[in-house]
């Protein structure tokens, strides 16, 4: 039986809360949580709306979000995606994008950043922090292991090494690095209530009991994000549900028990969330928190916010260098592996930290942070194995920091046959990116004048 508006209406006005009156018509905001809004893309970083060959329109709230003026457009089958240019993105993400500042220039001597996307796959705003990330690094986690793969080829990519993948749940991770981090981001699993627009939510995301379930197991992802900050760091907290008990409620408790300060974004104040009725008469204003609604500002809808811990209270977590237990992987030097040639060329005159798993070769660069190894389960590939012979990682092609020597540009049309999985015609021997516009696809094997496709499938058009 269809529900009507008016039912789905009363139904949302105390998930609301005090926001009910910013909903403004609530018939109105019903009917638009079930509306298709402009698909849009976020850019590589670096790049602006001119070096994409795409109809684009600038999204406010972000200075690398656009939307697609054309809905006849597969955004996801151009070579301006293949090759990484742009990522498919939904506006309303980028509203927590725009609280990190993922999006400003990085500055020349700029302090090193380390950040910790807590909640990271399949890497939406992980992809956006790691490209804007300098000199710092990025620790991707999350502990659902069957999403750590997309996680990966995501980071990948980004054509950047300066990052490692975990997947621990947030309070084990809170134990071994607490206290350090400048910026943790949590985008909380959540009743995803502005996922309705896009048919991957039910209306039982709209029942007390489902936003209660899901406020309560962010409250404990929460707690364990506030021990990851070292004093004076900084948490962006973000979900896409509209309930007031998921979003302005759980920033109100941070402030309230922990040495919580609210950060107020000021690019964003047009977005800013309605004052909420504060049990305690003496908190503090709590106006650090922002909302886009799928009826005002054209996306499915998002929450943001940004606290950080008080700089002058010692940090609630403490990071301690453990030996971790048993499984520590072996670390190599890189010289004892027999690499493809090509391999061994292009890593030549990196300063590279390499560990070897099981299957697996990583290399993460000589200044990432020394636990790296102790708790990543993946991060940026060098090769892997299939028997005993060691090839060239999918992940090494899409770098944008190294040399790809003897590398093979093709034209538009051998780009699209590489992509489609098809061998390609390469006059000299041995393994080879393939390039297109200087950005390196994947890696073929050549031999009597044709390019085998090692494309790995979930790469292929
Ligand atoms: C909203 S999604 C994150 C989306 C991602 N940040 C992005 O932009 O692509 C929430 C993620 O949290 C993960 N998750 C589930 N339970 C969790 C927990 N207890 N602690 C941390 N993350 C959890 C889910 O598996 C999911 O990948």
């Amino acid at each position: 039986m269809d529900v009507s508006k008016a039912e789905i209406a009363s139904q949302l006005v105390p998930v609301l809360g005090d926001q009910r009156d910013s909903a403004g018509d609530i018939e109105r905001f019903a009917e638009s949580l079930f509306e298709k809004h402009s698909s849009s893309v976020r850019v590589h970083w670096g790049l602006s709306q001119s070096d994409i060959n795409l109809p684009l329109q600038p999204i406010v709230w972000y200075r690398l979000g656009y939307q697609c003026m054309d809905p006849s457009i597969r955004l996801g089958q151009t070579l301006d995606f293949a090759v990484g240019d742009y990522y498919l993105q939904d506006s309303g993400s980028m509203l927590a994008l725009a609280a990190c500042e993922a999006d400003r220039p990085i500055e020349v001597e700029a302090p090193r950043r380390l950040i910790c996307d807590l909640c990271a796959a399949p890497g939406g705003k992980a992809t956006a922090l790691l490209e804007s990330i300098g000199d710092g690094f990025l620790l991707a986690n999350e502990p659902i292991k069957s999403r750590v793969a997309p996680l990966a080829f995501n980071l990948a990519r980004t054509g950047s090494n300066r990052y490692a993948i975990s997947s621990m749940d947030p309070e084990r991770l809170a134990h071994q690095l607490g206290g350090i981090f400048d910026l943790v981001v949590v985008d909380a699993p959540c009743s995803g209530q502005a996922l309705l627009s896009k048919g991957k939510q039910t209306l039982s995301s709209i029942t007390i009991a489902q936003v209660e379930h899901s406020a309560a197991r962010a409250r404990r992802i929460l707690q364990s994000a506030f021990m990851l900050l070292r004093p004076g760091g900084q948490l962006v907290f973000s979900t896409c549900t509209f309930a007031e008990r998921e979003n302005e409620a759980q920033i109100d408790w941070l402030i309230d028990e922990f040495p919580a300060i609210p950060d107020p974004v000021d690019r964003l104040s047009p977005y800013q969330s309605a004052p909420r009725r504060r049990s305690h008469e003496n908190s503090p204003e709590n106006a650090c928190c922002y909302r886009l609604w799928p009826h005002r500002d054209r996306c499915a809808g998002s929450f943001a916010a940004s606290v950080r811990s008080d700089v002058d209270v010692p940090s609630v977590g403490s990071f301690r260098e453990r030996k971790s237990k048993g499984k520590r992987r072996k670390q190599k030097q890189g010289t004892d592996i027999e690499l493809p040639e090509a391999v061994a060329t292009m890593i030549e005159a990196k300063e590279l930290r390499i560990e070897e798993g099981e299957v697996n070769l990583w290399a993460w660069p000589a200044d990432a942070p020394s636990w790296v190894e102790a708790i990543s389960i993946s991060g940026p590939e060098l090769a892997y194995r299939t028997g005993r012979t060691w090839k060239p990682s999918h992940h090494l092609a899409r770098r944008r920091d190294l040399q790809f020597v003897d590398s093979l540009e093709v034209d538009e049309a051998d780009a699209w046959r590489y992509l489609r999985g098809e061998s390609i015609r390469c006059e000299t021997n041995g393994w080879r990116v393939v390039c297109h516009r200087g950005r390196g696809l994947g890696w073929i094997k050549a031999s009597g004048g044709v390019g085998k496709n090692h494309l790995p499938p979930a790469a292929r058009f």
